[in-house]
């Protein structure tokens, strides 16, 4: 089986290519990127006005099966993933039961291999039944393919417990995923805290909730020498730490999602649970140093924390409903808006957060349209704009702040070792 795409404006920040050039593949693999190849090919993708670039990697969603598949299952995380341009996915373990044994991220393969468009790399529990008690088989899971391990939906809370798990991922040679949330401090908070937070007589999150976790867990890194990954940092002070961190040659790396730099808690209309997610969207200081972040490198990637919930669940109060958003279908075009546009980051560097930089964080041949790599590739119109759509989205969850958003960037084909896993309506 060959494909050859063509015409299509080449973007790529592994190997510095940025112009037009042609694309063989053969059998999955990239063969040939150049021009003029003078090749023909059992599939042809024109690619006319459009750009190619190495699939996106998404080192953070939830695909809530075993457990919750009225949220979401494998196989509607993974279309939503292959609509969002995302060639791999990493799924939390925070299902019914949690993936924290060998035998459960042998299932989560086993049903990759059976039903999932997409890649998928596992992530771990920390602790089993991520009850912040008993380490989970670590070096087992390792060995059964978990690309990490996290507890996320939580912190491990426990300081020398966390610490005894960084050493056995150190030793199993993965990282460590933090979600950074302070459970004695945070209370009962649903929101930002802050003058939105009174108006809507709502209690509030604090920054410190976030910041206290981080600084903890990057001195654990340091103690331990183990990889470590801030999931969805939020705050100004989050940045400020990893920059330490990274000034200190410690291996820890950052990660942002499309929410919290496109919104602030401001953007809050009302009480309004597709607002709802942790962190909380935050002040207009952090989402200045999120992007000054993402524009001097401090924060390495971009991923959704995409967290599907059903329309009974959210539609309940700030209060009552669960935290979350879905992120796997607007990443791009909120990310593509609000940073390219805008002139925070050049195209060129939104791709290197989207897929080669996640590629870095695991240790990945992928994320590169390298000769001889896989042809993992995710082809995109940045012509005109449109307005989010979440009826048209492909995931159970339809919960985001972002329906009617005039947005610029839509995912036209995506391919999964040289497969097309996803073409836009408009192509068909
Ligand atoms: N981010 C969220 O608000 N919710 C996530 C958990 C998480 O990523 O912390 C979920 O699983 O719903
Ligand atoms: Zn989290």
């Amino acid at each position: 089986m060959t494909v050859l795409i063509k015409n299509g404006h080449v973007l790529d920040p592994s190997t510095g290519i940025d112009g037009i050039r042609e694309i063989y593949i053969k059998d999955g693999i990239i063969i040939t990127v150049g021009s003029e190849l003078n090749v023909t090919a059992d599939k042809v993708i024109d690619a006319s006005g459009l750009y190619v670039m190495p699939g996106f990697i998404d080192l953070h969603v939830h695909l809530r099966e075993p457990g919750f598949e009225y949220k979401e299952t494998i196989k509607s995380g993974c279309a939503a993933a292959a609509r969002g341009g995302f060639t791999t996915i990493c799924p939390m373990p925070n299902t019914k039961p949690a993936i924290d044994s060998k035998e459960m991220i042998e299932w989560l393969k086993k049903k990759e291999r059976e039903e999932a468009l997409v890649n998928i790399l596992p992530i771990g529990a920390v602790t089993k039944g991520q009850m912040g008690e008993e380490l989970s088989e670590i070096a087992e899971m390792a060995m059964a393919g978990a690309a990490a391990i996290s507890e996320d939906g939580k912190s491990v809370m426990s300081t020398s417990l966390y610490r005894e798990g960084m050493i056995k991922a150190k030793e199993a040679g993965i990282p460590v995923f933090a979600h950074c949330e302070d459970k004695n401090l945070v209370g009962n908070g649903v929101i930002n805290e802050s003058s939105k937070a009174r108006e809507l007589n709502l209690p509030g999150i604090s920054n410190a909730v976030e910041d206290i976790i981080a600084i903890r867990d990057i001195l654990l890194a340091k103690e331990t020498g183990v990889r470590l990954h801030l999931c969805h940092c939020s705050t100004k002070d989050s940045v400020a730490f990893l920059k330490w961190a990274k000034e200190e040659g410690l291996p820890v790396t950052g990660e942002v999602c499309p929410h919290h730099f496109t919104l602030t808690d401001e953007d809050i209309p009302c009480d309004d649970s597709n607002y709802k997610m942790n962190p909380p969207l935050r002040s207009k200081a952090d989402v200045e140093a999120l992007k000054e972040g993402l524009k001097n490198g401090i924060l390495d990637v971009i991923a959704t924390d995409h967290a599907p919930h059903s329309k009974e669940e959210k539609d309940k109060s700030f209060l009552q409903a669960p935290f979350g958003i879905v992120g796997l279908e607007t990443a791009f075009a909120l990310s593509y808006t609000e940073l390219v546009e805008t002139g925070v980051l050049s195209f060129s560097e939104l791709v290197g957060k989207l897929s080669t930089n996640p590629a870095d964080v695991l240790g990945l041949n992928r994320g590169s349209l390298k000769e001889g790599w896989t042809a993992d590739i995710v082809i995109a119109d940045t012509s005109e704009w449109y307005r989010i759509d979440k009826e048209k989205f492909v995931s159970f969850g339809k919960n985001t702040p972002f329906h009617d958003r005039r947005v610029k960037g839509r995912i036209m084909y995506t391919l999964v070792d040289g497969q097309i896993v996803y073409k836009a309506e408009e192509q068909q």
